[in-house]
């Protein structure tokens, strides 16, 4: 009797990964480090949801939760914050993100300064240990440049890596709609969840089309696993083409994202399988560099960005605790402090459209030269970024169309396209709340662009920043997330966006380039750079 897919699913045992393949992974077969979960910020209850609420969605695909933290370290440092100053009213959760943040910025700086447990606090990674990416501790390259060469099409493996005997390989296909489905539906039970499986990202599946096919995307990079006897999906992992500008080198790439492993097959190593596949079907269309971000810490980031969230519905926030009213004030006060303007405030502001697009690209491309790593944007993929998103009528509100997932502006002034932006939805699924609200619809700030002058750069992008949130509000999104990347930090505290807990990682596979800026958090929100340029869905 065929068994069922939840039989194969809860009795599938931790996959022995093959070895030496094409020379390019040799990982060790043991089991995964477990990660240690993040402190909680206090004993009672209240205090826990206050933290919770702190950290909500920042920490969803931003924790930075798998770094431990011995407990006589914290010990210590309190001891010496208490002699230093007795008032003090710091506490021990404080001190853990704060040395958390410090051991990022550590790895970031090459530096090993990671404790008398060292790597073991960050896990042995038998698998990443394996692959050309830059090694904990190994410090900052003096060059830039690949860790291994690209080798001809006829020399990368052939044959798909074996998966244990239950499960098959499928290469999902996008344009067709029950398998697009299907992959929303695996996600949208198993994807990404805040530390206290509060929220969990529910990408739709009009945004997974829109962000896995842009022109030149390749079938067979959409990497799916099922089950034989069911065909249930289980697993899947994606690449797109990506021209990144990383230092001035420009790099043939791929954007690798929505990982995801059934939450009955977890620790079962079928991640370092799916991400060996991807990256196997990425070689033989002779690219061999990639850009993904997580919100664990793996071997090594090239750079961290803090996410930052924009109040638009207070009450509901607070409804669905990913933020609460301080003591020292009430819900109707925090309302009226960040009350918004009824219209949009620039001359000349109106949705891009089709012909806006070489404009657009003209202005994007000089803009973007501010920052250290960009996207190349073709034509077309500027067209398919901005505009295919756009959703179809009739309108479910006064500002957002049916299936849209990303709202384009520009400004338009006598004639010529001098400011553009642009935000896309990412909704989270509200796990066990009890006040109805199944969804916390969430903005998040995309690319934008000005010709402004330098001198006139922070009060421009305020001003579009101001729309944009205007435009958010008006769409009935309930807060609008942005990270501390491009000129971000510039307007994010003007615009009374709350420092979120979360941290954003960046990495870069088979290609080595001295740390890039994007957010010290040792600095308590100053020191941001103008590392980044790239956003990642
Ligand atoms: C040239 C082309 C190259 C293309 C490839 C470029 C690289 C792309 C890399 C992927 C970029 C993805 C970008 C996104 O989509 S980030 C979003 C990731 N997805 C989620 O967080 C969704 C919820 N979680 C899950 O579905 C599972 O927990 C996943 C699938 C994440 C891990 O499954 P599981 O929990 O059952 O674990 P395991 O026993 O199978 O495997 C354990 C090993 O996997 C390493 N691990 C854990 N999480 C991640 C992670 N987010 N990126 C990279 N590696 C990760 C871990 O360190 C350990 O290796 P090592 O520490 O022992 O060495």
């Amino acid at each position: 009797m065929a068994s069922s897919s939840k039989d194969v699913i809860d009795s599938t045992e931790p996959y022995e990964e093959e070895e030496g393949h094409s020379g390019e992974d040799e990982e060790e077969h043991e089991q995964p480090t477990a990660s240690s979960s993040s402190a909680p910020a206090s004993s009672s209850k209240k205090k826990k949801k206050k933290s919770k609420a702190r950290a909500a969605l920042s920490k969803m695909k931003a924790g930075i939760s798998s770094v431990a933290i011995p407990q006589e370290m914290v010990d210590a440092v309190m001891e010496k914050v208490k002699e230093e100053d007795p008032q003090s009213q710091v506490d021990q959760a404080e001190i853990i993100k704060q040395m958390k943040a410090m051991q990022i910025m550590d790895i970031l700086a090459g530096k090993k300064a990671l404790g008398a447990r060292g790597k073991k606090d960050l896990g042995e990674h038998k698998f990443w240990s394996t692959q050309p990416v830059p090694q904990i501790g190994e410090g900052p390259p003096a060059e830039s440049g690949p860790i291994e060469p690209s080798v001809p099409r006829d020399q990368v493996r052939q044959e798909a890596y074996a998966l244990p005997k239950d499960f098959e390989w499928v290469t999902v296909d996008m344009s067709n709609e029950v398998q697009c489905k299907e992959v929303y539906e695996l996600l949208s039970a198993n994807y990404v969840e805040d530390d206290d499986a509060s929220f969990r990202f529910a990408y739709t599946a009009s945004f997974l089309r829109w962000a896995l096919m842009p022109p030149g995307y390749f079938a067979s990079w959409h990497v799916g696993v099922r089950v034989k006897s069911s065909q249930k999906l289980v697993g899947f992992i994606s690449g797109v083409p990506v021209k990144l500008s990383i230092r001035n080198q420009v790099v043939d790439a791929t954007e690798i994202n929505f990982l995801c492993v059934h939450k009955k097959l977890r620790s079962k190593r079928l991640a370092p399988v799916l991400i060996k596949e991807v990256t196997r079907r990425v070689h033989l269309e002779g690219v061999f560099q990639a850009i993904y971000t997580a919100g664990v810490v793996l071997p090594t980031p090239v750079s961290t960005c803090r996410y930052y969230h924009r109040t638009l519905n207070l009450p509901k926030l607070v409804d669905v605790g990913f933020t609460s009213v301080p003591r020292s004030s009430t819900l109707a006060r925090i309302v009226r402090q960040t009350k918004l303007p009824d219209k949009t405030t620039l001359p000349g502001l109106r949705e891009m459209e089709a012909k806006d697009i070489p404009e657009v690209e003209t202005l994007m491309n000089e803009y973007m030269k501010r920052f250290d790593m960009i996207p190349v944007f073709s034509r077309e993929e500027i067209e398919h970024t901005f505009l295919s998103g756009k959703g179809t009528e009739p309108m479910i509100n006064e500002a957002r169309r049916t299936d849209q997932v990303v709202w384009a502006y520009v400004v338009e002034t006598d004639g010529k396209i001098t400011d553009f932006f642009s935000f896309y939805t990412l909704p989270s699924s509200v796990i066990g709340n009890t006040k109805g609200h199944k969804m916390l619809e969430a903005a998040y700030l995309f690319y934008y662009a000005t010709d402004a002058p330098e001198a006139n750069m922070k009060k421009r992008l305020y001003e579009l920043i101001g729309d944009a949130l205007i435009i958010a509000k008006d769409a009935k999104f309930d807060v609008f997330n942005a990270l501390t990347l491009m000129d971000n930090w510039s307007f994010l505290e003007d615009h009374k966006f709350g420092k979120g807990d979360g941290l954003l990682n960046f990495y870069l596979y088979n290609w080595r380039t001295p740390p890039l800026e994007g957010h010290n958090p040792l600095d308590g929100g100053k020191g941001v750079g103008r590392g980044i340029g790239v956003v990642m869905l």
